[in-house]
């Protein structure tokens, strides 16, 4: 860990990003990309490549695995290919990814500290609440907002203050615990204090990025849980 980082005094929520901070879902967004591109004639994307295709929604995703294949979507194939990809997706959601070290103990100790907890996620909420579930953590969680809820997805601020105003309390009595620029910059713009896991999904490495603080694993975040109740 890096830093002297205490989480803020008054805590009230802890929020959770999903792909490559709570999970690690590459694996199955990596075969769906390449069934995708398979099904389209194009080349095969090695694991590490779609792994840097993800943080900002599956179109976007969609989008850049054609663009690493040299071709470029206008708006309607774009919305056709991204509607195949959810198909294809939708059918893996949880057949190779896996809870990263430590997550689900993060969000049961956020929880039996008192606080309220939730995933704020560019992916569809739907998959999100899918895979949730299949590791026992919807039950932990007291909201999922997805990057079809009807907010604006990060790096924008809205699916974040929308939690804060679901739980009744301000982002400063909040924290993201993310993996990415995007979470970063939502954060920030949220006036919110942000936590960055390493080993996530992050295009550049988490260490030079102005967060807070930076753990190496979900699980770092209990040492940070256990301050907060020697100081209370
Ligand atoms: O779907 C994505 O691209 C990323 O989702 P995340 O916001 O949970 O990292
Ligand atoms: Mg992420």
């Amino acid at each position: 860990m890096t830093g002297a980082f205490a989480l803020p005094e008054g805590l009230r929520l802890v929020l959770f990003d999903l792909d490559g901070t709570l999970v690690d879902s590459a694996p199955d967004i990596a075969v769906a990309a390449n069934l995708l591109m398979a099904r389209h004639g194009l080349s095969h994307h090695p694991l590490d490549a779609v792994r840097g295709m993800i943080g900002d929604g599956i179109e976007t995703l969609v989008k850049r695995a054609f663009a690493a294949n040299g071709i470029g979507l206008d708006a309607a194939e774009l919305a056709e290919r991204y509607r195949e990809m959810l198909t294809v997706y939708g059918a893996h959601l949880v057949k190779l990814t896996t809870l990263r070290q430590g997550a689900a103990e993060a969000v049961r100790a956020a929880r039996s500290a008192g606080l309220a907890t939730g995933v704020v996620t560019n992916k569809s909420e739907g998959f999100s609440r899918t895979i949730l579930e299949n590791f026992g953590l919807l039950a932990e969680l007291d909201l999922v907002i997805g990057g079809d809820s009807g907010f604006a997805r990060k790096p924008d601020p809205d699916m974040l203050l929308e939690a804060c105003r679901k739980v009744g309390c301000s982002p400063v009595s909040a924290v993201l615990v993310g993996d990415s620029a995007a979470d970063l910059s939502a954060a920030r713009a949220a006036v919110m204090p942000c936590i960055l896991v390493q080993g996530g999904y992050s295009a550049t490495p988490v260490d030079a990025s102005c967060a807070d603080v930076v753990i190496a694993e979900p699980g770092d975040l209990l040492a940070l849980l256990s301050g907060l109740e020697r100081a209370a």
